[in-house]
């Protein structure tokens, strides 16, 4: 029997490892399982076919490994998804197993959307467990020529809550500053790092708590310095003419607050008309009369509001980022610009 788990009524943190086919998923995986941090992870692994390959290239004895294969886990296994980690739970509750956080591999192939929808459509999951971020690996090498040619991987750029650039080491360094420059053009929100031997920072890894509706949902674009880059004119959000991405992102942004009841319903038509489109969107608002800050975030049609911490001496605004594909620039400036309140 295992030791008690320290805190069972407390969600258990989730991290989904994402990335297109060969990315580095398993070899990060493995660094984060041989390395003492101090965290019981337990890994759920998804390969297609009919053979977990992943699992066994898994160093197994730090954790508890279930298997998911016979197909993706965005499509034909997402109710298999739920099924294991509500087991996963019930089995740490009896104390047959230890462990505080989990960590998902999923196929290269695989769309984060449905995994990341899982957690906040059942309730049971909501309750027991607390997505925390998305990785994506991004293969420094292939992905230039993936990118164009793998849609997907536009998706997980786009999902992405930090982005981990693999095998650097085996390109230029105009290339990599190329490529990194069209990961930011995708998803400005992710701080980017490589991969590189040596000691893994696990504070850039864990504990991100990137779909926690809070007031530092903006935090990186609300900083000194803007890592947010806002589209500049029409046209250039999505990633630039060069590679015609389709996925991209737009910050709208008014110097005050918004009305309430017009922002619900352009929020609401956007989720209405484009909500397979909205990878991510995060807002933090401020409502007339509110002294707290609107907080929202979501993911295509699930979307979540609350009211966050009081805007007290900070200068009142309403920010709203989406990433999304094939994004509608004209349409959203001037549905937000419907809702603002001019002092
Ligand atoms: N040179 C170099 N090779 C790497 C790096 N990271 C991973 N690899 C190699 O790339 C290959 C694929 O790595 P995996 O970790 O299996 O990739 P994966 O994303 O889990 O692959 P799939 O599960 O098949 O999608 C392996 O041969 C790794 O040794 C890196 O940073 N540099």
């Amino acid at each position: 029997m295992s030791a008690p788990n320290p805190s069972p009524r407390l969600p258990i943190p989730v991290t989904v490892l994402t990335g297109f086919l060969g990315a580095g998923k398993t070899t990060l995986l493995n660094r984060i399982l041989t390395t003492a941090h101090g965290h019981r992870i337990a890994v759920i692994e998804n390969e297609f076919g009919p053979v977990n390959i992943d699992s066994e290239l898994l160093v197994q004895q730090s954790a508890e490994v279930v298997e998911m294969t016979n197909g993706c886990l965005c499509c034909t296994v997402r109710g298999d998804l739920a099924k294991n980690l509500l087991d996963l739970k019930s089995r740490r509750d009896a104390g047959e197993l230890a462990f505080d956080r989990i960590v998902i591999e999923t196929t290269g192939l695989a769309d984060p959307g449905p995994v990341i929808q899982t957690f906040f459509a059942e309730p049971e999951l909501a309750e027991a467990y607390l997505l925390d971020a998305v990785l994506t690996v991004v293969d420094a090498v292939h992905a230039p020529r993936q990118l164009d040619e793998h849609p997907v991987l536009l998706k997980q750029i786009g999902f992405a809550d930090r982005l981990l650039v693999s095998k650097s080491e085996g390109i230029a360094a105009d290339a990599l500053g190329a490529l990194l420059n069209r990961l930011t053009r995708i998803n400005p929100r992710a701080p980017i790092r490589p991969l590189v031997a040596g000691e893994l920072d696990f504070g850039f890894l864990l504990d991100i708590r990137g779909f926690n509706l809070n007031e530092s949902l903006l935090a990186d674009e609300t900083a000194a310095t803007p890592r947010f880059r806002p589209a500049a004119k029409p046209g250039t959000i999505f990633g630039g003419a060069a590679h015609n991405d389709e996925i991209g992102s737009l910050l709208l942004e008014h110097l005050g607050d918004v009305d309430l009841e017009r922002i619900g319903t352009f929020v609401q038509g956007l989720l209405d008309r484009h909500g397979d489109d909205l990878l991510r969107y995060k807002g933090v608002l401020a409502i007339p009369d509110q002294e707290s800050r609107l907080v929202f975030q979501g993911v295509h049609r699930l979307a979540g509001f609350d009211y966050g911490a009081a805007w007290n001496d900070d200068i009142r605004r309403s920010r709203i980022v989406v990433i999304g594909r094939r994004l509608q620039e004209d349409e959203l400036r001037a549905g937000f610009a419907e809702c603002v309140i001019n002092a």
